[in-house]
C-alpha cells in the first residue's frame, strides 16, 4: 500500500531543533503545511528518523535522496537592538593563511573566523603538508615541511583565495601546480594578472586542463622585477606580494590594490621578516629575503561583516553597536549611510554605533576599489535602497556579473531596473514593497542581502542556498538572533517516498 499519495513536488522534510525531531510533511494534494510530532505520520508511529531513512512501525517510509539542505526562515518587521561582535576578516584570514606557506617556522594567528571558506583553505594548506590547529579563534600553522607543490583540487575549487597560494609556493619552493580557483559566481574572474605578474618575476607559467603550472626559471628562486597591474586586483596584488617577498632582489608593483586586507597581508608578511614598503599607496616595493620566520599575528576585523550589520540596522530602522570595527576601513559606506539619513557615531576607536534618522532617502552608489564603495556591500546596500524613499542609482564597476541578487529581490517585491552594470532602485514610495517569499542565495553577499530583505519584509521569507552565506559570515543567524531578529536555521531532507 502507499503510505503517502504523492505526486511531483511532494516532499517530506524534517527539522532538527535542539535534538527534538519534528516532522514537517508537505502534502501535494493539499497545498497547506502540516506539522507532526516525531511520533506519528499519517497515523503510523515514526520509530526512527536518521539522516538516511525515515522508519515507521511498518517499515521504511522514505529514504534520503539528496544532501540535507539548510535554509533561513525569517519573520520580518522586528527592530534590532544591542551589540554585535565582529569576527576577523574572511579575506584577510584567507590571504594570511596562504601567506603562512611562505614561512619556515610556526605561526600563531588570532581572530581567524570559523567559516566554510577557512575550512577549505585549511584543507588546501594541509594538502601541501602544513600542520594546522585551531583553538577558538586562534590558529597555529606549521608549514616548516612542504610535502607537495600541488594543492588538493577539490578544496581549491571551493574558493577564490586558494589560488593565492601559488605566490607563496613559488616564492618558497620555485615550483607549484595550482588548480584554478572557485569563489562567488559574480563574473568571469580571470587570473591573467596573477600569471603575467609571476612571469615578470621570472616564472614560466602555463595554464592547462584546469591547473596552473609555474616554475621559477632556474627551478629554484624567482627574481625581482617590475609589474604594473592594469586593474588594482586584490588577489593578484596578494599573490605577487607573497612571491616577491622571497624572490632574489627588488620587485616594484604599481597600481596595486589598497584594500585593508592587502595591507593586513603585507603587515603579516613584514612581521615574519619580509621587507615591503609603500603600504596603503598604489606602489609597493618589496626587497626579497632569504626566508621568513614565525610570528604572532592578529588579523583585522571584517569590514564587510561590519557593513552588513550597519545595513541590517538601517533596513530595520534600529540602533545597534558593534566592535571590533575600524571606522576608517568603512568610510565610503558610513558616508553613504549618513547621506541617506542614518546617524553614525564612534563611541571608541574600535567601535561603531548606528541609529536611524527620521526617514531614509535615496542616493547613488558606484562601487570601486578601496577606498571606494566596496563591491562586497553592493547587494546589501541595494536592498536597503528598496526601503528608502526616492529613486537610487547603483553602478557596479568591479564585477560584471554582480547583479544576480536583483532577480531574487524582485521576487520579494523590489522594483529594480537593470541596464548592464547600472541598477535603478525604486524606493518604498516608488513601487518597492518587500513581502516574504522563498528566495535563493546565488552567492555570498547576495545571500546576505536576501537575509536583510527578510528582516524588513512583511511576513516570512525563506532564504535557500545558505551554504553561500556560511562561506563568509560567522554565526550570521546567531548574531542576528542576539540582536532580536526572528531568524531560524532549518533543514530540509528531501526523501524518496516508498511503498510498503
Ligand atoms: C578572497 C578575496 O579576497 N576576495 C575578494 C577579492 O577577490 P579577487 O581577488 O578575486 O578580486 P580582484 O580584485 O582580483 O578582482 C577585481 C576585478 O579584477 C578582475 N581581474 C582580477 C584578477 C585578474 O587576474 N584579472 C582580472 O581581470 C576581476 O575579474 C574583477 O573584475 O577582491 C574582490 C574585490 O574587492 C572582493 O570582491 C572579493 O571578496
Ligand atoms: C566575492 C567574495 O568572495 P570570493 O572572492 O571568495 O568569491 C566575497 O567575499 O564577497
Amino acid at each position: 500500500m502507499y503510505l503517502l499519495f504523492c505526486s511531483a513536488g511532494e516532499r517530506v522534510e524534517h527539522e532538527y531543533n535542539l535534538g527534538h525531531v519534528m516532522m514537517l510533511l508537505l502534502e501535494s494534494s493539499a497545498s497547506s503545511c502540516h506539522r507532526f510530532q516525531s511520533t506519528s505520520v499519517h497515523g503510523l508511529a515514526v520509530r526512527n528518523v536518521s539522516p538516511a531513512e525515515i522508519r515507521t512501525e511498518n517499515g521504511v517510509l522514505g529514504r534520503r535522496t539528496e544532501r540535507l539542505t539548510e535554509y533561513f526562515e525569517i519573520l520580518g518587521g522586528n527592530r534590532l537592538s544591542g551589540h554585535v561582535s565582529i569576527s576577523g576578516a574572511k579575506n584577510s584570514a584567507l590571504a594570511v593563511l596562504a601567506g603562512a606557506l611562505c614561512s619556515e617556522q610556526e605561526l600563531n594567528l588570532q581572530m581567524i573566523p570559523d567559516l566554510h571558506d577557512i575550512h577549505s583553505m585549511v584543507q588546501v594548506l594541509q594538502s601541501v603538508g602544513a600542520k594546522v590547529k585551531r583553538s577558538g579563534a586562534d590558529v597555529t600553522v606549521d608549514a616548516s615541511e612542504i610535502s607537495s607543490l600541488e594543492p588538493c583540487s577539490e578544496a581549491s575549487g571551493k574558493l577564490r583565495a586558494s589560488f593565492f597560494v601559488i605566490g607563496a609556493l613559488l616564492g618558497r619552493k620555485g615550483q607549484a601546480v595550482v588548480p584554478l580557483p572557485g569563489g562567488c559566481d559574480i563574473g568571469a574572474r580571470p587570473i591573467d594578472l596573477h600569471v603575467r605578474g609571476l612571469r615578470a618575476l621570472g616564472a614560466q607559467v602555463d595554464v592547462r586542463q584546469g591547473k596552473v603550472y609555474a616554475t621559477a626559471l632556474n627551478g629554484k628562486r624567482l627574481t625581482g622585477g617590475r609589474f604594473h597591474l592594469d586593474f588594482p586586483s586584490v588577489g593578484a596584488t596578494e599573490t605577487l606580494m607573497m612571491a616577491a617577498a622571497l624572490a632574489d632582489g627588488e620587485t616594484v608593483l604599481s597600481n596595486v590594490a589598497r584594500e585593508p586586507e592587502v595591507i593586513d597581508l603585507a603587515q603579516f608578511l613584514i612581521s615574519c621578516g619580509a621587507k615591503i614598503v609603500g603600504l596603503g599607496t598604489s606602489t609597493l616595493a618589496i626587497q626579497g629575503v632569504e626566508k621568513l620566520h614565525g610570528t604572532d599575528y592578529r588579523i583585522i576585523p571584517d569590514r564587510i561583516e561590519t557593513g552588513t550589520f550597519l545595513i541590517a540596522a538601517a533596513i530595520t530602522r534600529s540602533s545597534i553597536s558593534m566592535s571590533p570595527a575600524l571606522p576608517h576601513h568603512l568610510a565610503a559606506v558610513t558616508e553613504k549611510l549618513q547621506q541617506i539619513g542614518c546617524k553614525i557615531q564612534q563611541p571608541s576607536s574600535d567601535s561603531l554605533l548606528i541609529s536611524p534618522g527620521r526617514g531614509l532617502s535615496s542616493t547613488s552608489v558606484t562601487t570601486s576599489p578601496h577606498p571606494g564603495f566596496p563591491t562586497d556591500l553592493q547587494p546589501q546596500f541595494m536592498t536597503l535602497m528598496t526601503t528608502c524613499t526616492g529613486r537610487s542609482v547603483i553602478e557596479e564597476t568591479v564585477f560584471e556579473g554582480r547583479m544576480r541578487h536583483v532577480e531574487q529581490l524582485r521576487k520579494l517585491g523590489a522594483k529594480v531596473m537593470v541596464n548592464k552594470s547600472v541598477a535603478v532602485v525604486y524606493g518604498r514610495d516608488q513601487g518597492s514593497h518587500l513581502r516574504g517569499v522563498p528566495v535563493t542565495a546565488t552567492d555570498l553577499r547576495a545571500g546576505a542581502a536576501l537575509v536583510l530583505a527578510g528582516l524588513a519584509a512583511d511576513g516570512t521569507t525563506h532564504v535557500e542556498g545558505i551554504s553561500h552565506i556560511d562561506r563568509g559570515y560567522e554565526l550570521f543567524d546567531h548574531k542576528l538572533r542576539l540582536l532580536g531578529a526572528r531568524i531560524e536555521r532549518r533543514a530540509t531532507l528531501p526523501v524518496e517516498l516508498m511503498t510498503l
